[in-house]
Parts: structure tokens; C-alpha cells; sequence
């Protein structure tokens, strides 16, 4: 958050790595990816998240005259080392997808191309910013898909793990879909619409729940939620409420926004009986929010019980992601420059879905030119040059019989790694918070329903151009004949 150095946010070992490369002087320039390898909480695609404070990150990177000190205090850091740290600063291009973007496994999220004493020192807080933010925004849209169009304010930041996670997961929330939150701080840093309705304490600070009611009322005329579920929330929370709403119609101050707020007892049966009351009391257009440890399958299954509630509040499982508290990112190396040529680089994995993809690459997101929706993502090396007027073979880069061949004029093809960052100079701005959630609706209206549903969604392919498909099994047949051969 803000302006911190953050420098030191990093690996131990990522600085004992760099000492290693400042004395063995090869400070050449590598290519690293960032990706991940599956969907959190079996979700069909995930939403990426976190660019602003990688950003922010990069361009304050420095060590100041205190870290250098705390470093050389570890007795394990030479001073021409030292010496070189306390001018450091990040010098190399940086290519990220933007925030908001659905993105699939295996495709670059952001690819750091620097010298690689910068490009290692990066990775642990590159991960860490884009893995918790990403998380929270995939968990988020799959709450809002749940809630289908009501709106979904963010309600975790007391049982977040810690202020930072409440505060950046707050922004990520709103990025997935929330309409806003109830953590103040994170909307006033993001300007991101500050919400909510009172406690249990409220009522319980009153001689009796009316009298609460009445207060509350009066103070917040624009826009008023009662909570009606302290005592009785059908004997009592309910009538009292229709009390107060009678009582400001019949004095003409009916506020704009208006309604309930329960937080316990079944939903289903409570917002049906609490909605004919309202209802039969006149009030047809009263917000009926609901809380209560929701997540994205209970608003699922309250939708289909037929639950009159039109507002959720969701706290606990939203900014924990608690059925999938990690995104699971990786920052692997891709390429070595030698020569002015960058070296593809692999790395080798029991499991075939792990060995990492070669090269200086980007990728072409491939779209039904007729409905606009995903058709495919396709990872390309970077001098490789595509048309739409042209047909495209894409095939699964594993099951290599799965072949989709696209007719010319069939397809569009956006780019979507953009430049962050050029020689150490930022040349991005990022969006508003707000304007990058409208981005995201947008996005989400790019993928076929299938992939959205909740569960066993449909799989978005993300294949691989035959040149870098040729590449990395010329790389990988290599590497098997010298580990044959050579011993
Ligand atoms: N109709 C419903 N169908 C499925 N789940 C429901 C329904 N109504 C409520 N729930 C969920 O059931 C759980 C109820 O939890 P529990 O009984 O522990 O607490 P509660 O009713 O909220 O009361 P308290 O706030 O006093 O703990 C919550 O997660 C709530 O969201
Ligand atoms: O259930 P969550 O999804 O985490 O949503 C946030 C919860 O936090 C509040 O309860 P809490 O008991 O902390 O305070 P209260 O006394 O105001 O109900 C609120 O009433 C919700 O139940
Ligand atoms: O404003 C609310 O209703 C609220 C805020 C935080 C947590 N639970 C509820």
C-alpha cells in the first residue's frame, strides 16, 4: 500500500542468489515468467490482479542507507556488493496483462525481461502482489456470477489476514465484481465507494430495538438498512422496521435507499416471510440484504430456493479465498541473452503440464468474430507474426491431436501482454479501480457461459504456436539425449 520500500520484501535466498551473480560478473539479461498452473476453487478462468502495486513496487525499488546497514550485519555480504546494492535500481522491461483481464494456466501474467540481478530480485514480491490480489479477484467473481446482477459489497477487512490482505484484497474484491466495500481505507486509497449498514451493537446499545431503529433512521436518511435480526427478526426486526418506514413515509422524509439487513436463521424462509411483510406494509421496492458466512455456492443455493434477498454482504470466505487460500503463481526463467539472442531456456518436470514454456514470448487472445466470445489463447514467440485474414491451426500443446482449425475472417486476434515498463522507465498508467471493474464485466462477457458456471466449468484452451511447440520439444528431446549420453 502507498509509498513504501518494499526492497527488502523479498527471499533471502533471491539476494544470496544476486551476490553470486555480481561476483561471478554475469550480469546478462534473462527473460522470467510469471504464471500460474491451475484455476482457484475449480473455477473455469481467473481474473488478474495486482499491476498498480507491482508497479508501484518497481519504480521504488532502492536500498537505503538502513537496509544496506541490516545487510551488512548478516556478515555474509562483501562490501563491493553492498556498494553496488546502494545504487541499485530496476533497469529492464516488464510486460504484464492488465488488471481486470480474465487469464487462463500456463500464460504469462507478467514477463520481466532485465539483467538478471534485477530480474531475481523481483520475483518474491512480484508473486506475492499478483498471486493474493489475482485470488481475491477470481473469488470475488465467481460471489457476483453467484449473486446474478444483485449487487455484492465486501465485507472481510475484520477477519482478513491482516490490514494489508483486508486492504488489497478489498481493491482485488472490487476488481472481481463487488460494488464496493466496507473497509473505509481501501476506499478512500482507491476511491472505490465506501458501504454498509450498522451492528448488532447498535440495537443492543438502545433500551429497545424501535427506539435503535428510529435513531438510525433519522441520522442516515438517504440511505437507510436496519438490521432485524438482534431479537426476533419476524416478530420483531421486521414490524419495527415497517414502524420506521411508516413513520418517515407519513412525515415525507421516505428515504431514496431503504430496507433490511438479516444475518442469521435461514435466509430462504426469513427474506420470503420479511418480503410479504414489507410487501403487504407497502414497501415493494425495500432492499433485503443478507449476511451471514456466505460464498458463492450458498448465494447459488439461496437463488435457486427462491430467497427474496437482492444485496449480500460477504466478508470471511471472500477475502480469505477459504476454500482456496492460494493462487499459486510461479516466476520461471525463459530465455538467457547471449550474443544479442535470447537462449530458450526449460525446465524439466515429472509432470508433463509443469515442464515451463520456452522464449521470448506473448499471447494472441483469439475471440468468434461473430459473438465475440473466447475462442482460444494462443502463446506465441514474440517475432512471430499472425493475420486474421489468414487460417490459424491451433492445437493443444499436450494432447496434440486436439486440433481446432480457424477459417479466415472467422477469428480477431488482441494482444495482451502490454509493455509496463521499458528500460526502467514506466510507461503504463494505471486505470481507476472503478474503470478497471468496468473493464472486467467486460472481460467476463468474453467467455461462454459454460466457462463460467460454478462448477466442472468448461476449459478455455491456451495453446502454443508450432514454432514454440517445435522449440521446446527440440529443447526437451536435447536435454533427454544429454542426460542419456552423458553418463
Ligand atoms: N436457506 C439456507 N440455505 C442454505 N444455507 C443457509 C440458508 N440460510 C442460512 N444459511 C447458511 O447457514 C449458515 C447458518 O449458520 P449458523 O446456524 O451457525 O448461524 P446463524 O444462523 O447465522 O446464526 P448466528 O449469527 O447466531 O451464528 C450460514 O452460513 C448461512 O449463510
Ligand atoms: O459472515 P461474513 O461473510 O464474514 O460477513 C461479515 C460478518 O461480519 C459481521 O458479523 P460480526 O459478528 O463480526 O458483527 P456484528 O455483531 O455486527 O454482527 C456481519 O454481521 C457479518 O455476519
Ligand atoms: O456494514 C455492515 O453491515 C458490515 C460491515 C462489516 C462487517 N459486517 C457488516
Amino acid at each position: 500500500m502507498g509509498e513504501r520500500n518494499l526492497t527488502l520484501l523479498t527471499d533471502f535466498y533471491e539476494l544470496t542468489m544476486m551476490q553470486g551473480y555480481f561476483k561471478n560478473k554475469s550480469n546478462e539479461t534473462v527473460i522470467f515468467d510469471a504464471f500460474y498452473r491451475s484455476n482457484p476453487s475449480g473455477n473455469g478462468y481467473a481474473v488478474c490482479a495486482g499491476l498498480e502495486q507491482m508497479i508501484d513496487y518497481i519504480k521504488n525499488l532502492h536500498f537505503d542507507q538502513d537496509d544496506i546497514k541490516y545487510l551488512r550485519e548478516q556478515k555474509i555480504f562483501d562490501e563491493d556488493f553492498l556498494e553496488y546494492l546502494s545504487t541499485f535500481r530496476f533497469t529492464g522491461d516488464i510486460y504484464a496483462i492488465p488488471e481486470g483481464t480474465v487469464v487462463f494456466p500456463m500464460e504469462p501474467l507478467v514477463k520481466v525481461i532485465a539483467p538478471i540481478m534485477e530480474a531475481q530480485l523481483v520475483e518474491t514480491a512480484i508473486l506475492t502482489i499478483i498471486n493474493h490480489q489475482s485470488l481475491i479477484a477470481t473469488k470475488a467473481a465467481r460471489v457476483a456470477y453467484a449473486a446474478k446482477g444483485d449487487g455484492v459489497m465486501e465485507f472481510g477487512l475484520r477477519r482478513a489476514q491482516g490490514p494489508d490482505a483486508g486492504t488489497l484484497g478489498a481493491r482485488a474484491a472490487v476488481i472481481g465484481g463487488c460494488i464496493g466495500t466496507s473497509n473505509v481505507l481501501a476506499a478512500k486509497l482507491y476511491d472505490i465507494p465506501p458501504l454498509g449498514t450498522h451492528a448488532h451493537s447498535w440495537i443492543m446499545s438502545f433500551e429497545d430495538e424501535l427506539t435503535a431503529f428510529r435513531h438510525y433512521a433519522n441520522l442516515y436518511p438517504e440511505n437507510t438498512t436496519l438490521l432485524v435480526d438482534t431479537y426476533d427478526t419476524l416478530r420483531s426486526g421486521v414490524p419495527n422496521a415497517i414502524k420506521v418506514f411508516s413513520e418517515l413515509k407519513e412525515a415525507g422524509k421516505m428515504p431514496k435507499k431503504y430496507g433490511i439487513r438479516l444475518d442469521s436463521g435461514d435466509l430462504a424462509y426469513l427474506s420470503k416471510k420479511a418480503k410479504k411483510l414489507l410487501d403487504a406494509a407497502g414497501f415493494t421496492d425495500a432492499i433485503i440484504t443478507a449476511s451471514s458466512d456466505l460464498d458463492e455456492y450458498l448465494i447459488d443455493s439461496l437463488k435457486t430456493q427462491g430467497a427474496a434477498i437482492n444485496s449480500w454482504g460477504v466478508g470471511t470466505n471472500l477475502i480469505t479465498s477459504k476454500d482456496c487460500p492460494a493462487f499459486g503463481g510461479v516466476y520461471k526463467l525463459a530465455a538467457i541473452e547471449k550474443d544479442g539472442i535470447f537462449i530458450p531456456k526449460i525446465k524439466l518436470s515429472e509432470n508433463t503440464w509443469k515442464i515451463t514454456n520456452p522464449g521470448n514470448k506473448t499471447i494472441y487472445r483469439i475471440y468468434d468474430k461473430e459473438s465475440g466470445k473466447i475462442k482460444a489463447d494462443l502463446i506465441a514467440l514474440i517475432d512471430e507474426e499472425f493475420s486474421e485474414e489468414n487460417s490459424l491451426m491451433i492445437f493443444d500443446p499436450i494432447e496434440t491431436w486436439k486440433k481446432t482449425y480457424l477459417r479466415p475472417g472467422s477469428y480477431t486476434l488482441r494482444e495482451i501482454l502490454v509493455p509496463i515498463f521499458l528500460n526502467g522507465e514506466c510507461v503504463y498508467e494505471s486505470p481507476k479501480v472503478m474503470d478497471i471493474r468496468a473493464y472486467c464485466q467486460k472481460e467476463l462477457d468474453t467467455l461462454w457461459d459454460e466457462t463460467r458456471r460454478l462448477v466442472n466449468p468448461h476449459k478455455v484452451y491456451v495453446d502454443l504456436s508450432k514454432k514454440l511447440w517445435t522449440i521446446k520439444n527440440e529443447l526437451l528431446d536435447s536435454i533427454n539425449e544429454f542426460y542419456h549420453t552423458s553418463k
